[in-house]
């Protein structure tokens, strides 16, 4: 079943078009990774499906439902939960109060307890730091509060912007051995990603992004035993 389907969707900013008539879906319980190089549009693809960037063409559905055209805070209400780059999380708040910010919608908020036990069985480090402030966390601690963040809400699709972002390499697999765990767990994932190499092995379909438009789309193993592929593409 097709959760999120986006069809022939064109925005950018000001005078400047950006995706040109992309289309892309996820299936319900599935996990998808768009990879490109920076600059070529997955941030702008993310915020055109929460809401952020309008769309001056094309549709977006979500449960069969258009979403395009709705509030972001709509958006985030039925089901579909950004995890920006660079997930700056409330500096002065303790780890916990930030997760608790997650939950703010009054269905998630109800069910507050639960949501918090569940995130601090996947991340035991941020039930240690529950009640240091998030200022001083580490980089890779950071990134996981996002995530836990995501994961207080009542997301249907999470939607996860460049998470290897400034980290270094043994953070990056810390933080996507989480990232597969959660996907484990049966929650819809829509990832964007410039660095492949752990991305792929996440996802079980792939697109490639090029200069704001979809170049090729696949199951993950194909593109990994794709070599000529996978180096004119991801280098
Ligand atoms: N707020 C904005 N105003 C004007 N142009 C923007 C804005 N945000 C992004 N752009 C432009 O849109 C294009 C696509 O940017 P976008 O951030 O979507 O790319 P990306 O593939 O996610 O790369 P990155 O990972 O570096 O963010 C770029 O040319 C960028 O300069």
């Amino acid at each position: 079943m097709i959760l999120l389907e986006v069809s022939g969707i064109r925005c950018g900013y000001g005078g400047s078009v950006v995706l040109h008539d992309l289309s892309m879906h996820v299936n319900q319980g599935e996990a998808v990774v768009i990879l490109g190089p920076n600059g070529h549009g997955k941030t702008t693809l993310l915020r055109a499906i929460s809401g952020l960037v309008p769309l001056t063409a094309g549709e977006i559905k979500f449960e069969g439902r258009t979403i395009s055209g709705l509030e972001a805070e709509e958006i985030t209400a039925a089901g579909v939960v950004h995890i920006p780059q660079g997930d700056l999380p409330f500096p002065e708040m303790t780890v916990e109060e930030n997760l608790l910010m997650g939950a703010y919608l009054p269905r998630a908020w109800a069910r507050r307890g639960e949501k918090l036990d569940r995130v601090y069985s996947l991340f035991p480090r941020l039930g240690e730091r529950r009640n240091q402030l998030a200022r001083t966390l580490s980089g890779g601690e950071r990134r996981m509060l996002a995530l836990g963040r995501g994961l207080m809400s009542d997301a249907k699709l999470l939607m996860i912007d460049e998470p290897s972002l400034g980290l270094a390499p043994i953070v990056i697999e810390e933080v996507y051995t989480k990232i597969k765990e959660i996907a484990a767990s049966g929650l819809s994932i829509l990832l964007v990603d410039e660095n492949a190499t752990h991305a792929v092995h996440v996802a079980q379909r792939v697109y490639l992004l090029e200069s704001g438009s979809l170049v090729k789309e696949g199951q993950a193993g194909e593109l990994l035993m794709d070599e000529a592929l996978f180096s004119a593409y991801l280098g």
